[in-house]
């Protein structure tokens, strides 16, 4: 079982929030000032999502679906709105197309594809399975034609119109894409990619299969292409280089409709553009459309269960639900986010249904938000008192790894002191005699044998 994506409230002791303080904030700012001009290629407000977990996804080196689970994930990617789902190639196995079928019969809102080879056999079976698209694929690179099928151009282009003209005599969707985009010729591309357009192919599709390509090159690439094709374009990045939610963006600008994605960016080697980090730029660049069209909320859960059916944990620097993603630590950050949240943050949590945190427990932490977890806490102190509380804070931070209850007792000593005019130095904050550096080391012990992530999850809690 993964551990929770974000920091949770854990027992929810702490739903701690001033409802004095956060109405004298400032609201969030809903719209991005820097929001992208439209311009006549830009589908940036009008994008489809390809959701390929059940396809690409499944070519993660982790993973199995069985029967029950595949039908689980279409739901929950049906229930949070994505366009479309990409099956396995029903060729690929017995039960690929049994549950290829079962899908179908499930009446999702999502419109289900499959995605097979360039051949008439693969073909035969796809549309006998009751889906309502085909997504086939050839290899257009050098690479794949010496290597893998070992066909040429002309071969590649007669096999594409045969497939094409029977997969749209049995009234299906059908789209035509080039395996291995970048690093195919050209020419030979748009060439390809005319032949199928003239033919009535409802789109065709670029693949950076290898992740090699960089958003300016996809850019080229694809605005190329929109003057060439009248059909719609479906672009699919591998993440390799890093690139493929840059990519996906620049597709879009340039023209693209439609980007594969799959949860957690799951598929061959370490994935393709993730459905989360998608969400997570394009919610920037048009808010209206994505929240309008995608129950984000749901986006947290969705992870979960796609990561522990292929037993992974959601990585700490996870888009969007990554356990810091919306937290703050650094004093500086904190008294700004405190102020206004928008001062630091491009993507309101609330939007994903997530909170965000303030870290008051480090080195690194300000008096600022100290002061705000002295009103948390229903404390009176004046600001003179949260520096001095926050200078024992730091002292004790820079022994040890510090935990919200550590900084707590320190601040609710240090209050019980100066309300009943005890002499207090340094480190009055702590029950006990001031401890030498040895003996605060070695009270950190047992914190610093806790994973780091943990430990910074005790020491932040949601403003
Ligand atoms: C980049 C991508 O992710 S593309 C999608 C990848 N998806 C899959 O591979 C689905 C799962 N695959 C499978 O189950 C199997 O590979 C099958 C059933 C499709 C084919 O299995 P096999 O016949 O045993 O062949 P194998 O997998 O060893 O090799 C691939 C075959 O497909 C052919 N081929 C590869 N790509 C294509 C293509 N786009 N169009 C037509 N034929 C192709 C190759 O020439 C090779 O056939 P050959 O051995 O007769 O030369
Ligand atoms: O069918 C496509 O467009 C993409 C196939 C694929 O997974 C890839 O090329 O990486
Ligand atoms: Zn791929």
């Amino acid at each position: 079982m993964p551990p929770a994506a974000v920091p949770s409230n854990g027992n929810g002791e702490f739903t701690a929030v001033d409802p004095q303080a956060r109405q004298s904030r400032p609201p969030i700012n809903t719209r991005n000032p820097y929001q992208p001009v439209p311009d006549f290629l830009s589908n940036i407000g009008s994008f489809k999502i390809i959701e390929s977990t059940l396809r690409e996804g499944e070519q993660f080196a982790n993973a199995f679906f069985d029967t029950a689970k595949k039908i689980e994930i279409a739901k929950a990617l049906d229930d949070f709105g994505v366009d479309y789902i990409e099956l396995t190639s029903p060729a690929a196995s017995e039960q690929s197309r049994l549950d290829c079928e079962a899908i179908c019969k499930l009446g999702l809102k999502a419109k289900i594809l499959t995605h097979i080879r360039c051949h008439m056999d693969d073909a035969r079976i796809a549309v006998q399975t009751g889906v309502d698209g085909v997504d086939v694929v050839i290899g257009t690179s050098s690479f794949l034609r010496e290597h893998s099928h070992g066909k040429d151009m002309d071969y590649i282009a007669k096999s594409a119109v045969e497939v094409i003209e029977f997969v749209k005599s049995h009234n299906i969707e059908i789209r035509f894409s080039s395996e291995d985009s970048f690093r195919s010729d050209l020419v030979d591309l748009l060439s390809i990619y005319r032949t199928v357009d003239k033919i009535g192919v409802n789109r065709v599709g670029i693949a950076d299969t290898v992740g090699c390509a960089s958003p300016r090159q996809v850019y080229d690439l694809i605005r190329t292409l929109r003057g060439v094709v009248s059909c719609d374009i479906e672009t699919h990045f591998h993440n390799d280089t890093g690139c493929a939610v840059a990519n996906a963006y620049c597709a879009l600008e340039a023209g693209a409709t439609h980007i594969d994605t799959s949860v957690l960016g799951i598929g061959e080697r370490n994935g393709i553009t993730p459905l989360g980090g998608l969400m997570a730029r394009m919610i920037v660049a048009d808010r209206e459309y994505v929240t309008g069209k995608y129950k984000l909320h749901k986006l947290r859960d969705l992870e979960n269960l796609v990561a522990e059916a292929v037993e992974v944990n959601i990585p700490f620097n996870n888009y969007i639900t990554g356990f810091c993603a919306f937290t703050h630590k650094a004093g500086i950050h904190a008294k700004a986010i405190l102020a206004n949240p928008s001062t630091y943050e491009i993507i309101n949590p609330a939007d994903f249904g997530l909170t965000r945190y303030v870290h008051f427990a480090s080195r690194l932490t300000g008096w600022n938000a100290i002061k705000s977890r002295v009103e948390q806490l229903n404390l009176d102190m004046t600001d003179a008192q949260c520096k001095e509380c926050t200078a024992n804070i730091k002292k004790l931070a820079d022994v040890r790894p510090l935990n919200v209850d550590d900084v707590d007792s320190i601040i609710r000593q240090y209050h019980f002191n100066i309300k009943t005019g005890k002499d207090t130095p340094l480190l009055k904050g702590l029950d006990h005699p001031a401890p030498v550096p040895e003996q605060l080391a070695e009270s950190g012990e047992p914190a610093t044998k806790k994973l780091r992530s943990e430990i910074n999850q005790d020491a932040a809690r949601c403003c």
